[in-house]
């Protein structure tokens, strides 16, 4: 029997999985890394935690499942996108990676954004436009304020191509990866040099892009003695996580949609040809498959808001509780919170909105705190608010013509039934999720499958691999969610200006 390993380097975790190539997940390890803040709106991460992180899982399953982790015959990988590592001449880290959380681009941004032919000139190459997202301008800030990091700079790799690269000893990338970077021509599927000349970053630095399910290269000796993987294992390029995800969980053709509650929250729809918002609230990404792309609303911090709530009041302690059995007592205290969390509503802007906002400026409000309010009641307004936000999304995409009729949904959210039946219930279509949850590592190891011959067919593949799990249905919503809804719109522009101040 083949098994083939799945390594998904998500923002808050790394989760790896062994599978066999009949799709039976046979055993899975994760940990989780931190994210810095050195000062508000800066958020960064350190490579080498997400390095032993992997180191850790992999020794994990080798002690776990011996006869399994001998047998791998592929490795597939997605990640965080945009997040990027700067290596010196002798591949040495330089800075911590400048997380696509990060806000404190938002005066570069906008001084591209400024100059409409320069805006046009972004959008032209890229499909999209300059934000506090992308890859470029976090490179151009180490360029403006770190000379001594960017003089030593040799080369520049997104989150997961970094981990390839420790792997396999060979720098590349893939088009969905490309994507995020705002230096690549998602229709022409190729670097865009225009990018490299506007941005005065040189492309030497960037590594090759090719498709998502070729080989890279294969398991060093180095990387071996330390993983305690088989030297000479192929490893995948890979894609985002989003994509991953998203294939994961069945989407391979044109107008089929998934959502996704991660750390961001996100929506996500296929098309054979790439639909730009010329109004700039979505984004317009290469999708993992060749010649598919996506058009995506995305919100900064979805899943990541009731992670912060955790964090702040209920935080590791001594008795060694598991985020999960934290986040499974909040389920059960929401029970009795009817819906509407009693006139309770949270804004889930913690490090500004992304789409269809832009605005950096936002942070989280809870609004209608009253003497009914228990701690109860916060958690479930978080979902709520989270789920808005992702109706806010849908509707947005929806008016660039794109009908959505039912969405396939998938992330750590989605492990709640009461987070899915709230979410159901506020945006009114039938929501399915996937069994196993782990749809990120079942793409992966779909395209690392299709990149070493043992698939042919993906939508064969998808069909024998991919399971659905449970379906809700709500067409009629809930009356109190269609009162909320507006409300929770207007607060956003009703505050707008007010973000605006307080931020200076
Ligand atoms: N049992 C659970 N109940 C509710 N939410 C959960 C549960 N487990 C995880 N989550 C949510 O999922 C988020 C993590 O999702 P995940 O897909 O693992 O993120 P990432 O890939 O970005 O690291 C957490 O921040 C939390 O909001
Ligand atoms: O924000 C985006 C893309 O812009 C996400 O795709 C990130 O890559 C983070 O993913 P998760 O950690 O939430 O899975």
């Amino acid at each position: 029997m083949n098994v083939l390993l799945g390594i998904d380097l998500g923002t808050t975790s790394l989760k790896v999985s062994l599978y066999s190539e009949t799709g039976l997940r046979i055993g899975s390890q994760s940990r989780e890394y931190p994210i810095q803040v050195p000062q508000p709106g800066f958020a960064e991460q350190d490579p080498l935690d997400w390095w032993n992180a992997f180191i850790n899982c992999c020794q994990q399953l080798k002690a776990d499942y011996p006869e399994a982790f001998e047998q791998i015959a592929g490795i597939g990988i997605c990640g965080q996108m945009h997040s990027q590592v700067y290596l010196d001449q002798h591949d040495q880290i330089l800075r911590p990676a400048i997380s696509w959380m990060d806000q404190r681009t938002a005066s570069i941004a906008e001084r591209y954004n400024r100059d409409a032919s320069i805006k046009d000139l972004i959008f032209e190459n890229t499909s999209n436009t300059a934000s506090t997202t992308y890859s470029a301008m976090h490179i151009r800030w180490v360029k403006e304020n770190q000379p001594e990091i960017w003089e030593k700079t040799e080369s520049i790799l997104i989150a997961k191509d970094y981990l390839k690269f420790r792997l396999t000893g060979q720098k590349a990338t893939d088009y969905s990866e490309a994507s995020g970077t705002l230096l690549f021509d998602n229709q022409r599927e190729k670097w865009s040099q225009e990018m490299f000349d506007l941005f005065e970053i040189p492309s030497q630095l960037i590594p090759e892009v090719s498709a998502s399910d070729v080989i890279i290269g294969t398991v060093s000796a180095e990387a071996a003695k330390i993983t305690g993987l088989r030297a000479g294992i192929p490893v995948a390029n890979g894609s985002t996580d989003n994509s991953a995800s998203a294939f994961g969980a069945g989407m391979i053709s044109s107008s089929q949609v998934t959502l996704i509650i991660g750390t961001a929250g996100v929506i996500t729809v296929c098309s054979d040809k790439p639909l730009i918002d010329h109004l700039d609230r979505t984004l317009c990404w290469h999708y993992c498959l060749p010649k598919h792309w996506v058009t995506l609303g995305i919100m900064q911090t979805a899943g990541e808001s009731l992670q912060w709530f955790k964090n702040s009041f209920d935080p590791p302690d001594e008795t060694g509780t598991e985020s999960g059995d934290i986040f499974n007592r909040y389920n059960e205290s929401i029970r009795n919170v009817p819906d509407g969390s009693d006139g309770l509503i949270f804004l889930p802007y913690l490090n500004g909105e992304r789409t269809p906002y832009w605005d950096s400026n936002a942070r989280g409000v809870f609004f209608g705190i009253n003497l009914k309010t228990e701690k109860s009641h916060f958690i479930k307004a978080i979902m709520e608010g989270v789920s808005f936000g992702l109706r806010n999304n849908i509707e947005t995409v929806e008016s660039l013509g794109i009908q959505i009729q039912d969405v396939r949904a998938v992330g750590g959210g989605l492990k709640s039934q009461v987070w899915l039946d709230i979410l159901g219930k506020i945006i009114r279509k039938p929501i399915t999720t996937i069994s196993g949850h782990d749809t990120a590592n079942l793409g992966n190891i779909i395209l690392c499958g299709k990149a070493i011959g043992l698939y042919t067919s993906y939508a064969e593949t998808i069909q024998q691999l991919v399971k659905t799990d449970r379906t809700v249905a709500y067409p009629d919503g809930s009356e109190i969610y269609e009162k909320q809804y507006p409300l929770f719109l207007e607060l956003y522009q009703d505050l707008k200006p007010t973000f605006k101040k307080a931020a200076g």
